[in-house]
């Protein structure tokens, strides 16, 4: 049984801290990942303070392109170096965890849409890695580079690795309403529209209302849930909002 999971950028880092680490909070989640020991599991990171800043100091958004070779490599850096910090998180606890790195594997046509070939990741996967993937920068035809979120890489790797499972642990714990419940199922964007913003950080994808958006897209069913519900989503509880 194949789980994708997506960590927060903003769970492991601090956000308001450029290429900062939240230390405990990574530890916190590697530890509820090796406790699991899932077979086939498959991660993705975000952004945190080490992508966001970079990109949004490039003025380089999920539309908003670069031609700056000097910029892809800084904002592709950064991640590299989130991505090394998870990885021997992983590791350290015995989670044989691999770098996949988006931004040479993938690209975007001109209308935007992510062409990300998933039979390397199923392949690592199958011989026993947990391949480790993150937002990047990635090309884009006829606006040179653009951001890729880890949301967006939850719903190609999820069909193209024909997941069971998708959970998506940010800070919040859920999709929240008005009155800062959690709404417990989402099936259509418009009825919840009014409740999703941005992210409270500095965040060039779009926060909650793009990873709705994004998620909503996917067959299999997807959990928005908080750092609290790992250990429970990966013992196989639904926690917090079900998209689907
Ligand atoms: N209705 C809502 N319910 C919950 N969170 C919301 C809502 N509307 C906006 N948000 C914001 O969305 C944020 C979550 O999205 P964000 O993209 O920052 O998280 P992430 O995926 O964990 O981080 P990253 O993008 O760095 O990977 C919340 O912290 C909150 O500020
Ligand atoms: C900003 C970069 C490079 C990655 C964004 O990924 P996200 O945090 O999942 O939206």
């Amino acid at each position: 049984m194949t789980v994708v999971l997506k960590l927060g950028g903003s769970v492991i880092t601090e956000k308001g801290e450029p290429e900062t680490v939240d230390i405990g909070a990574l530890a916190d989640a590697a530890d509820a990942i090796a406790a699991a020991s899932i077979g086939d599991l498959v991660l993705v990171h975000g952004g945190g303070s080490f992508g966001h800043h970079h990109a949004a100091a490039h003025g380089v958004s999920r539309t908003d392109g670069t031609r700056d070779a000097a910029a892809v490599r800084e904002i592709h850096g950064a991640m590299r170096r989130l991505n090394d910090a998870v990885c021997d998180a992983l590791v350290g606890r015995d989670v044989p965890a691999v770098p996949h790195h988006p931004h040479s594997a993938g690209y975007r046509d001109a209308a935007g849409d992510l062409t990300l070939p998933t039979d390397t990741v199923g392949a690592t996967r199958d011989e026993g890695f947990v391949p480790v993937l993150h937002g990047d920068v990635v090309t884009h035809v006829d606006a040179g580079a653009t951001i890729l979120s880890g949301d967006e890489l939850v719903v190609a790797l999820a069909r193209g690795l024909d997941a069971d499972r998708v959970g998506v642990c940010s800070t919040v714990s859920g999709v929240l309403d008005d009155d800062g419940d959690v709404i417990e199922r989402i099936d259509d964007y418009a009825d919840v529209e009014r409740y999703l913003g941005g992210s409270a950080d500095t965040d060039v994808t779009g926060g909650m209302a793009a990873k709705v958006r994004a998620l909503l897209d996917l067959d299999a069913p997807a959990s928005v849930f908080g750092p609290d519900a790992l250990g429970g989503f990966l013992r196989g509880e639904g926690p917090g909002t079900v998209i689907r």
